[in-house]
């Protein structure tokens, strides 16, 4: 094994660069502490009147498992939307419009990322298409706020369906994420209404359950998890602030320390390709299947959330005598850098799925990097899920220390007890 391969004694423990630790739920502040609500005792005025599961049942296993409250007969629940102040009206996002897409894409460009960060999260058009556009989606569920007389956006919410297994139940869920108000509008509690409208429109498609992530601790999480960092090119995060050089380390021996292969090493490791689908469907759902908490993944969510597409997800595999034998993939996320002279973005690669069946876990994440490097990227992160465990120390992935956490939450079901990150098989964003 060469000096520069992770694993090598003498580069092991002592990293000395340390990775922006805050590119959790891609709030990238690349130094900058953000300060987020992570206290237990607060109370919270509108999640204790959701059927959510409440701070103070936290350790109650007398509690049942499952759904908190019953369906609703579609008959009973609310039909029109939510009432919004006079100058506002909801507007339903058809992301297949190039316009209206655009709209969406520059509203969360400009309202989504923590102002106080030198670098912005920059979801592309194409990512929102392929995040908001799954399989089996609803249109009705991408749900803008805009002024009336302006028809400027003010405010976002979105919802995808899922099928999230739980324990050994699969429950048609929907995945709710990019809630954003623009900034003249935030404490005014306008997050509620938009909570409570994609829920009476997630409720019309008889769907009673959902999965969300957020870096605040709100009623309650499942499981908190926590982002660690691999850089791919050192020398330009560390030129433009995303990662410090800690006491004792120069740049070169930075650049030494985090120098990766040219190519690929497995045998057989290629990218993903649509004839692939069935074999890895059946990969991902076998190792999925241990689990407490993990995605259901069939064939047509595969080709939707795993077939490559640039600039947005990319997938490789292990083939040996055709055979598939390991799985892993990444998504992209750019972040923008405000005022440097030279570089204009951050290239973040995200860890997605990951399965090593005949590959030992670093062995094969040890390509993704390569790849990943080899296609532009500058910092893989990954999620402490599933088992990513077993490859981050080795392959050089910087160690969050106390860095805020990406915590899981579940409405309307209620779990017995709290989840470890390496118990869970769900990816979110
Ligand atoms: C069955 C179907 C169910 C579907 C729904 C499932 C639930 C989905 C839940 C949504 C999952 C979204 C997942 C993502 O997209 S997480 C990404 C969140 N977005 C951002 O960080 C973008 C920048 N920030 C903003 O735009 C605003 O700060 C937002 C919009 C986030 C809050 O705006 P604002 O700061 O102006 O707040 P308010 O005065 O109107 O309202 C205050 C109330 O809102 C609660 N709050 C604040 N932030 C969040 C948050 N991220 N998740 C859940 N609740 C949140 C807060 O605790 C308080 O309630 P309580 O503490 O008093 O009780």
């Amino acid at each position: 094994m060469s000096k520069s391969q992770p694993g090598s004694k003498e580069e092991k423990g002592d990293q000395s660069v340390r990775a922006n630790p805050f590119a959790n739920k891609h709030d990238s502040s690349g130094g900058t502490i953000v300060r987020r609500s992570q206290d237990y005792s607060k109370t919270h005025k509108f999640w204790e009147t959701q059927p959510v599961a409440q701070f103070k049942d936290i350790g109650d296993t007398s509690l049942p498992e499952g759904p908190i409250e019953p369906a609703t007969p579609l008959s009973e629940f609310k039909q029109e939307p939510y009432i919004l102040p006079d100058a506002l009206e909801w507007t339903t996002c058809d992301m297949n419009s190039d316009d209206m897409c655009s709209q969406v894409y520059n509203f969360l460009k400009e309202n989504y990322p923590d102002e106080r960060s030198p670098f912005r999260v920059d979801y592309s058009r194409d990512f929102l298409r392929w995040a908001l556009c799954p399989p089996r989606y609803h249109q009705s569920w991408h749900i803008g706020v805009r002024v009336k007389a302006s028809k400027k956006l003010v405010a976002f919410i979105s919802g995808v369906p899922a099928r999230i297994k739980v324990r050994d139940v699969v429950v048609n869920m929907a995945k709710i994420d990019f809630l954003c108000v623009i900034k003249q509008y935030r404490s005014k509690g306008f997050a509620p209404i938009l909570v409570k409208e994609v829920t009476r429109r997630v409720h019309l498609e008889n769907i009673w359950q959902a999965a969300y992530t957020s870096l605040d601790i709100l009623p309650t999480p499942f499981s908190s998890c926590q982002y660690w960092g691999r850089l791919l090119n050192p020398k330009k995060l560390i030129d433009v602030g995303y990662s410090e050089l800690r006491q004792r380390m120069t740049m070169s021996r930075a650049v030494k320390l985090y120098k990766l292969p040219d190519a690929p090493i497995t045998p057989g490791f290629r990218e993903m390709e649509r004839r692939d689908v069935p074999a890895v469907t059946r990969l991902l759902r076998k190792y999925l299947s241990q689990f407490g908490v993990a995605t259901d993944f069939d064939e047509i969510d595969v080709e939707h959330w795993l077939l490559p597409r640039k600039d947005v997800v990319y997938s490789y595999l292990v083939e040996t005598h055709d055979v598939i034998t390991d799985f892993c993939s990444f998504y992209a996320v750019p972040f923008t850098i405000s005022d440097n002279p030279k570089y204009t973005t951050v290239e973040c690669a995200y860890s997605y799925y990951n399965v090593a069946e005949t590959t030992s876990f670093p062995k094969l994440m040890n390509d993704v990097l390569i790849v990943s490097k080899k296609k532009g990227f500058d910092v893989f992160n990954a999620l402490d899920v599933m088992h990513n465990k077993s490859f981050l120390k080795e392959l050089k992935f910087d160690d969050p220390g106390d860095a805020a956490k990406l915590h899981y939450y579940l409405y309307n079901y209620h779990l017995r007890s709290a989840l470890k990150p390496s118990e869970l098989g769900l990816v979110l964003w």
